[in-house]
């Protein structure tokens, strides 16, 4: 009985939904072409699960740069040209600002959990401003060199265990945006596993209910996605949790770095009432870092894998990058006050950020109120798709779009080139980045981080194909645009050879990392409690995933170079059973252990 009542209630509220979306448009105005679909379904059915911007991308040169499609009666338009984007989400961003629903996380416009997923309501906007404010604070003291000695860790990790390279790519980004968020790299493993269950979570392609809409109404008890995420957000949240105790313990003993929570805290200290108050209460502050910490852990190790496979299909430009740094850098890594006169490293950065964008279908944004655009049709309500893989492919914007072509930032003839030299190309108002109001805060970091490691690995490597001894030395086959589905996608894993360039600088590297050890290593008595999980933290509530909380323990006499090779202690973050290789590796090491085990390779 009361399933009946139910299903007749859905089908009304269907029946007068559609009654609605389906009304008459005034005269000469029109909908957006588009693929036709099932009644209803639309063209689900027909959207691929691995890369399936190239199927959107595809439906743009049939439909044109931007068309429509009802998916289970909701209106989603793909627009796959700069200059549409710009016109809508941003010259009219007053209606285009506003986030979808997410069927797997139906609070996401009003929890106020994430920043970047809120809709536009008064506590998205407090958020961005304190996260701008934030952002603005670090990037003013040049993010404290955390990119620069999380580089130098890298670098020499990444050339001891160059198959490890998604492990360390990970740990550099992770690692980098803990310690500016709270200070201290600690957080960066736990972060990498919640941040990787939340892009699941969110993603079309992650949770099933964010395609078949309707699964969302599900109990918890009968939906294995709402048990995973409540599992995630639970150690999440006590991930968050710790690292403030962390913050709030370091500044009692007047021992804390700098972070964007020592930052907040320092404003709270202000004589002044009104900067007091500007920023808002402390818990709303935690979420915003945490979603900062989040945005940052793992979109920026995309365009660092995608580097690698652009330098194996692309060796010329491989060769011109290391001209370009060995002439001005003389043998040193470069640094990021080198950046005006490596206008090739941009470029590279750039280009490749083009080539294979890290947030291929965008992140969407939503309308709040009827449009029409060049007489077309734009409900309120509908979900607005800006296409980065297609707008990356605008023939008359850069032409021959599928070559890797750093020249096009560099040479007068193209027509994305900018002058002058010294400061362009750079990340700032990159379409890659999003439009309008809603546009990524989190540009200073990715400019950063990328210009080092990317610079670091050109200096320091040359990145070839691998041969196969067993056949005559053949070239392995290197896949060219075999990507993962999520909303960031990242490069699946591919073979290569990363030969140091000399003796000399391996030397470097061993030194560069020692000195970056001693620079971030935290004072023997520093109080490290907080981070004290414990073995056996479910993270989800499948028995098979259990983390297994591996620490690399980072103060004086924890984590330690013999000087020859690298000895890593950890005391525990892992975790089993995800299904995710990188992420399964390390717990062969810890398998049965409690204190965790020590790997030592070199
Ligand atoms: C390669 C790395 C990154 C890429 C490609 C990227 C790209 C994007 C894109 C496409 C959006 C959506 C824009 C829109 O809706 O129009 C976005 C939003 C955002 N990004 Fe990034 N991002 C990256 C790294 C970061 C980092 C390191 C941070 C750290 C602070 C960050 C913070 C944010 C925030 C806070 C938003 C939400 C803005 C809002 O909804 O108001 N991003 N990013």
């Amino acid at each position: 009985m009361v399933i009946s009542l139910y299903i007749v209630l859905v089908v009304g509220l269907l029946v007068i939904r559609g009654f609605f979306q389906g009304r008459k448009l005034p005269q000469g105005v029109r909908r957006l072409p588009g693929p036709k679909g099932l009644p209803y379904i639309g063209r689900v059915h027909d959207v691929p699960s691995q890369t399936s911007w190239l199927k959107f991308f595809e439906w743009s040169k049939q439909y044109g740069p931007i068309y429509q499609m009802k998916i289970f009666g909701t209106v989603h338009v793909w627009i796959s040209s700069e200059a549409v984007a710009r016109d809508l989400l941003s010259k009219r961003s007053k209606i285009y600002s506003d986030r979808p629903m997410i069927p797997n996380l139906p609070d996401n416009r009003t929890s106020g959990t994430y920043l970047a997923l809120l809709g536009r309501t008064a506590a998205w906007f407090r958020q961005r401003k304190l996260c701008n404010f934030l952002m603005h604070a670090s990037s003013s003291a040049s993010l404290h060199s955390y990119p620069t000695f999380e580089r130098d860790r890298f670098l020499y990790l990444f050339c001891l265990w160059p198959d490890q390279y998604v492990e360390w790519i990970e740990q550099l980004t992770s690692r980098t945006v803990s310690r500016l968020c709270w200070g201290t790299a600690q957080p960066g493993q736990v972060l990498r596993y919640t941040t990787m269950g939340l892009l699941e979570t969110i993603s079309p392609s992650g949770s099933l209910p964010n395609i078949f809409n309707f699964l969302r109404h599900l109990p918890v008890s009968l939906s294995p996605w709402k048990k995973k995420e409540r599992g995630r957000r639970a150690l999440e949240m006590k991930l968050f949790a710790a690292n403030l105790q962390f913050v709030e313990n370091s500044l009692r003993g007047g021992r804390a770095e700098p972070s964007f929570v020592r930052t907040f805290f320092e404003t709270k200290k202000h004589p002044d009432e009104r900067v007091r108050e500007r920023w808002g209460e402390l818990p709303e502050a935690v979420n915003v870092v945490g979603l900062m910490a989040i945005a940052g852990a793992l979109t920026i190790g995309s365009p660092l894998q995608s580097y690698m496979l652009a330098m194996l299909h692309h060796p010329e430009w491989q060769s011109r990058l290391q001209a370009e740094i060995d002439a001005v850098c003389g043998g040193r890594c470069p640094c990021w006050e080198d950046r005006e006169r490596l206008p090739l490293l941009r470029a590279v950065v750039k280009e490749v950020i083009r080539w294979r964008p890290p947030v291929p279908t965008g992140i969407p944004h939503a309308t709040e109120a009827d449009d029409i655009y060049n007489g077309y049709f734009i409900p309120a309500g509908a979900t607005i798709h800006a296409l980065e893989w297609g707008i990356t492919r605008d023939e008359a914007k850069y032409p021959d779009p599928e070559t890797f072509n750093p020249a096009r930032w560099l040479d007068p003839s193209f027509p994305s080139f900018r002058a002058p030299l010294t400061r362009y190309p750079n990340l700032s108002g990159f379409s890659q980045f999003g439009f309008g109001r809603r546009t990524c805060q989190g540009i200073p970091i990715v400019e950063q981080d990328l210009f080092l490691a990317m610079g670091g690995l050109a200096w320091g490597f040359t990145i070839h194909k691998k041969r196969d001894p067993q056949f005559a030395g053949r070239e392995l086959p290197v896949h060219w645009n075999d990507y993962t589905p999520l909303l960031i996608a990242k490069p699946a894993t591919f073979p290569f050879e990363a030969v140091p360039r000399s003796r000399e600088k391996v030397r470097r590297m061993r030194d560069m990392y020692l000195t970056s050890l001693a620079q971030t290593r935290l004072p023997k008595d520093m109080d490290m409690s907080a981070f004290k999980l414990e073995l056996g933290d479910r993270a989800y509530c499948d028995d098979d995933d259990v983390v297994l909380c591996w620490q690399e323990d980072a103060r004086e006499g924890g984590d330690t170079s013999n000087g020859e090779g690298v000895e890593r202690k950890q005391e525990c973050v892992y975790v089993r059973g995800t299904g995710d290789p990188t992420m399964d590796r390390g717990s062969e090491a810890v398998e049965g252990t409690e204190e965790g085990a020590q790997v030592q390779r070199g």
